[in-house]
């Protein structure tokens, strides 16, 4: 079964997505890039040019393929749990952790960010609270796992995230190259 990670922005779902699939030796992928390619523009001028409906129908349908993936780790977009259509898809065919960060940690970290058209506001980290307010219960409802990522390194998250995999069956790590 494929595993997917989900989040708030700036909650780790690539970095995280990317190094837990190399050490499971798994393919990665991550629907912001995918959707990326199919556009053929960035994300942003998508939102700015299309609107945030296209975005998401889209979004869906690139989830609703990768959910017919094995040994696949999936990095979904922030709003990818908006959706009941995708919330569903992603609890059916997708092993679910959630990267649970507080808006301020996340604030700290993604303030000099400019790709990610949802904080293109006055007041981000007020609009990262709105964020985790609402969408706190939906990656909740989601998840099969979840882990606090304020404190913890990237490598010691895909540690914890390796470990839980493998007590619920989901992964067997590949034997060590010596
Ligand atoms: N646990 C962590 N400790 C320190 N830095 C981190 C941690 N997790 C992520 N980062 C850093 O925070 C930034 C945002 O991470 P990343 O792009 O992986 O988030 P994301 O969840 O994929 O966001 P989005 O939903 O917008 O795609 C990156 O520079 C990443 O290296
Ligand atoms: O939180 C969101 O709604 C989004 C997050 C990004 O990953 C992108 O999927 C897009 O910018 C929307
Ligand atoms: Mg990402």
């Amino acid at each position: 079964m494929p595993v997917a990670l989900v989040g708030l922005p700036g909650s780790g779902k690539t970095a995280v997505g990317r190094r837990l699939a190399q050490r499971l030796q798994w393919d990665f992928v991550d629907t912001d890039q995918l959707i990326e390619e199919r556009i053929g523009c960035t994300i942003r001028e998508f939102f700015e040019r299309e609107g945030e409906g296209r975005f998401r129908d889209i979004e869906a349908q690139v989830i609703g393929e990768q959910g017919r993936t094995a040994n696949t780790v999936l990095s979904t977009g922030g709003g990818a749990v908006l959706r009941e259509e995708n919330r569903r898809q992603l609890r059916q065919s997708f092993h679910v952790v959630y990267l649970r960060s507080s808006p301020e940690d996340l604030y700290r970290r993604l303030r000099h960010d400019v790709k990610r058209p949802l904080l293109q506001v006055a007041d981000p980290l007020g609009r990262l609270r709105e964020l985790f307010s609402a969408r706190d219960p939906l990656y909740r409802e989601v998840a099969h796992e979840s882990v606090e990522t304020g404190r913890p390194s990237i490598q010691a998250l895909v540690v914890e995230i390796l470990d839980r995999l493998q007590a619920a069956g989901v992964a067997v790590m590949p034997p060590s190259p010596h």
